[in-house]
C-alpha cells in the first residue's frame, strides 16, 4: 500500500506523526523543556447547568449561530468557550514550533457545577495533581458587558446552612406560644437583616465589587402538614458567600448567636462550609500576575480585578498552595451564566484563542521562581 503525500494525510494520522514526534522518553519524559520548573495548569470543567428548554430561543444544545455570530447553548461561556480555546491556543502554539521552559498542562474536570466534590476536590488530593507540579492555574471567570475583561483572585466562601426550628405543637385556631415557625421567622428576620445591610454596603460604595461582601439568600423553607396543625419542626436553608476577609469564627459565632436569640430548640446545621480561602495577590510581587498583566497590557485589554461571587475549582486549587486566577475572556458580553439564553459571539470566542496565544507563553516563560526549586 503507498502512502499518499503530505498535502493528502488524512489529519488524524498528521496529529499522531506529531505526537510521535514529541519525546517521551523515559526516564526522563520530554513534557516541557524545562521539567524542573513548576507547570502551567488550564482547568475547565466539562458539566453545564441544566435548562429550562421552553425559555430558549433555540435549542441549548445544538449550538445554533444566529445571523449576527452569536452561538447558543448551555456551555457558550460557562464554560466550554474556555475549553476549547485553551486547546487552539495550545495546538497554534505547536503548530508554530513554539516551545517553553514551563509545560503547560490542560485538566477537564467533572462536577463543578454541583461544587467538584467528586471533581477537583478530590483530585488536588491526587498523587496525580501533585505529578503535574502545577506552579500556576488558570480557570473560569465571568463575562464583561463592558469593554473590560473581569479577571478573579479571589472568590467567597459558600456556606449552605439549614436552620432547624423546634416548639410546641398543636391546634391552629388557637394562640399557641413557643412555635417553631415565630423561632424560625427571627432568625430568618435576623438574617435577612444582614442581607440588606450587606447590599446597603455594596450599593453605597462604587469601589466594592459584589464578591467583596458578603451575600445571602434564603433558597427553602420546609415545614408542616395541615393548615390547622401547628407543626413541631420547620427549617430554613441559606445560601451564604462569605467574603474571604470575614472572621470566619466570628461570623459562625453570629449565627449561632441569631439562633439563640430566636429561642430553645432552634440549631443549625452545614451542607457546605468552605473554611480556606485564598487570595491571589494582584501586584508586580506575583510574578504570574505581572506576565499576565503584562500581556493584557501590550494587548491593549483593560483587566478589572475582582473577587469571583460564586465558588468554582480555583478554590481548591488555591487552596493546596497553587496561585489562581480565574479568567474568561469575553468582553462586550452580557453575563449569562447559568441564564436562559446563554450566548457568546464567535468573534468574542476567536479573540479569546489570540489572547491565550499571547498569555500561555508568557506564563510557561516566567523564569525560575524560589517555589521552583
Ligand atoms: C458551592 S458548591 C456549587 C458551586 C457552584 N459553582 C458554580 O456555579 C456555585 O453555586 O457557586
Ligand atoms: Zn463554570
Ligand atoms: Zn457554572
Amino acid at each position: 500500500m503507498t502512502s499518499k503525500g503530505p498535502e493528502e494525510e488524512h489529519p488524524s494520522v498528521t496529529l499522531f506523526r506529531q505526537y510521535l514526534r514529541i519525546r517521551t522518553v523515559q526516564p526522563k519524559p520530554d513534557y516541557g523543556t524545562n521539567p524542573t520548573l513548576s507547570s502551567i495548569l488550564l482547568n475547565s470543567h466539562t458539566d453545564v447547568v441544566p435548562v429550562f428548554k421552553e425559555h430558549w430561543s433555540h435549542d441549548p444544545f445544538e449550538a445554533f449561530k444566529d445571523s449576527e455570530g452569536y452561538i447558543y447553548a448551555r456551555g457558550a461561556q460557562d464554560m466550554k468557550c474556555v475549553s476549547i480555546q485553551y486547546l487552539e491556543a495550545v495546538r497554534r502554539l505547536k503548530v508554530e514550533g513554539h516551545r517553553f521552559p514551563r509545560t503547560i498542562h490542560m485538566t477537564f474536570v467533572p462536577d463543578e457545577e454541583v461544587g467538584g466534590h467528586q471533581g477537583m476536590e478530590l483530585f488536588v488530593q491526587r498523587p496525580e495533581f501533585h505529578a503535574l507540579r502545577a506552579g500556576f492555574a488558570l480557570d473560569e471567570g465571568i463575562a464583561n458587558p463592558t469593554d473590560a475583561f473581569t479577571v478573579f483572585y479571589s472568590e467567597r466562601s459558600p456556606w449552605w446552612v439549614r436552620v432547624t426550628s423546634t416548639g410546641r405543637p398543636g391546634h391552629a385556631s388557637r394562640f399557641m406560644e413557643d412555635t417553631a415557625a415565630e423561632k424560625l421567622h427571627k432568625v430568618v428576620s435576623s438574617i435577612l437583616a444582614f442581607r440588606e445591610k450587606e447590599w446597603q454596603r455594596l450599593q453605597s460604595n462604587p469601589h466594592l465589587k459584589e464578591g467583596a461582601v458578603t451575600s445571602v439568600n434564603l433558597t427553602k423553607l420546609e415545614g408542616g402538614v395541615a393548615y390547622n396543625v401547628v407543626p413541631a419542626t420547620m427549617s430554613a436553608s441559606f445560601d451564604f458567600r462569605v467574603a474571604p476577609d470575614v472572621d470566619f469564627k466570628a461570623f459562625e459565632e453570629q449565627l449561632q448567636s441569631w439562633c439563640q436569640a430566636a429561642g430553645e430548640g432552634v440549631t443549625l446545621e452545614f451542607a457546605q462550609k468552605w473554611m480556606h480561602p485564598r487570595v491571589t495577590p494582584t501586584d508586580d510581587s506575583n510574578p504570574w500576575w505581572a506576565a499576565f498583566s503584562r500581556v493584557c497590557k501590550d494587548m491593549n485589554l483593560t483587566l478589572e480585578p475582582e473577587i469571583m461571587p460564586a465558588a468554582t475549582d480555583n478554590r481548591y486549587i488555591r487552596a493546596v498552595g497553587v496561585p489562581a486566577l480565574g479568567f474568561s475572556p469575553m468582553n462586550r458580553t452580557p453575563v449569562l451564566l447559568h441564564d436562559h439564553d446563554e450566548r457568546l459571539h464567535e468573534a468574542v470566542f476567536l479573540r479569546g484563542v489570540d489572547i491565550y496565544t499571547r498569555l500561555l507563553p508568557a506564563l510557561a516563560s516566567v523564569p525560575a521562581l524560589p517555589s521552583d526549586s
